[in-house]
């Protein structure tokens, strides 16, 4: 890739936001997907076409949200010299940039007539995000109604949509308890996410006059709330999924990851957070839902059927990067961190 074609599409990532959606957002959906398939016996290289397209159409309806999103807020990220690639466009550039996300949304909402759950289910994503930003509704600065339209929108929707979507193309019903846990991990996990992401921007949207959830309560309700309510339900749906999927490989991802984060914690002195942010954080459990999640079932539907390592690879490829951040902590911390604590102990 030359130069100007690599600073191009560096450019188009900036412009839809990729970076905060990219991994965070869609890898814990295809973790879903992996995990529906992989409960009901069903091979994941069956489904490759499906996963494929699921990403895809997430990846649309995720730039939809952030172009719509920056549209609406250029004064609002005027006034907090929050970074926004539309202040000082032209009007012909925002329109498209928008047709350019508008078009291809069509295109995946017509391929979904055959599916109608899932077609309803992706345009009530779309309409979602275009009254969270939009005025005169914009749910955004309408306090408790936005962190609630970012949750379902950033994360319940998109889990759903990837349940119905799976179970359409293998054809044998999900069960309730499924889709209901499911339902209710990714509804908490998309609260605990916006409320966190609330209080870093605290500041900003004051400055700015938004009306967040955070603006019109208090940072510490907001904190309260996710450590009282979400999080415990964000946990205990978790520890349903994992024992519905009967996966050791996502128990055994769940210990390295605890352990790797503790060892962050005792030698790097990084805070793990439950929403709070601090000056030098982790939010608690996030790095597990978009890499552990779905590699466990990749990696059990793999041992299954070596068939299906094709998907890990073809993830990998895609996700190899969160992956790899991992394993650079975890070398330093055996390589470097551990040995030296012992020697100053022998
Ligand atoms: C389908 C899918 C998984 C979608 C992901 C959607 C997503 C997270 C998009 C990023 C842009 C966005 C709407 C951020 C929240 O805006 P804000 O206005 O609350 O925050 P801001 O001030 O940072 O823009």
């Amino acid at each position: 890739m030359n130069k100007q074609t690599l600073n191009y599409s560096q450019q188009m990532l900036a412009l839809v936001r990729a970076k905060e959606w990219w991994s965070y957002k869609l890898a814990p959906v295809l973790g879903t997907a992996y995990a529906s398939a992989a409960i009901s016996n069903i091979s994941l290289i069956s489904l490759g076409s499906t996963f494929l397209f699921l990403l895809i159409a997430l990846a649309i309806g995720a730039s939809y949200a952030s172009v719509i999103n920056n549209l609406c807020d250029r004064e609002e990220d005027r006034i907090s010299g929050k970074a926004n690639y539309f202040i000082g466009r032209s009007n012909l550039f925002r329109a498209l940039v928008t047709i350019a996300c508008i078009v291809p949304g069509s295109i995946v909402s017509g391929l979904l007539i055959q599916i109608p759950l899932a077609l309803i289910v992706y345009i009530g994503n779309w309409l979602l995000f275009t009254i969270y930003s939009v005025p005169p509704i914009r749910l955004k600065n309408r306090s408790f109604l936005g962190v609630l339209a970012m949750a379902v929108g950033e994360s319940l929707v998109p889990q759903i949509f990837a349940v119905f979507l799976v179970a359409h193309h293998t054809d044998k019903p999900l069960s309730i308890a499924w889709v209901t846990t499911i339902a209710i991990w990714a509804l908490a996990s998309g609260f605990r996410s916006i409320l966190w992401h609330q209080i870093v921007d605290f500041e900003n949207d004051r400055r700015a006059g938004i009306n967040t959830f955070a603006v019109n309560t208090s940072t510490q309700t907001l904190q309260r709330l996710g450590k009282w309510v979400v999080f415990p339900a964000e946990f205990g749906s978790l520890t349903i999924i994992l024992l519905l999927s009967n996966n050791i490989f996502t128990w055994t991802f769940l210990g390295f990851y605890l352990v790797t984060e503790w060892l962050r914690h005792y030698f790097w002195q990084l805070d793990i957070v439950i929403v709070k942010p601090t000056e030098n954080h982790r939010l608690f459990l996030f790095e597990y839902y978009d890499v552990f999640y779905p590699l466990g079932f990749l990696c059990l539907t793999g041992w299954r059927n070596p068939a299906n390592l094709i998907i890990l690879g073809i993830h990998l490829l895609f996700y190899y990067q969160r992956l790899w951040f991992w394993i650079k902590d975890l070398w330093g911390l055996l390589r470097w961190e551990i040995p030296t604590k012992l020697q100053k102990h022998i």
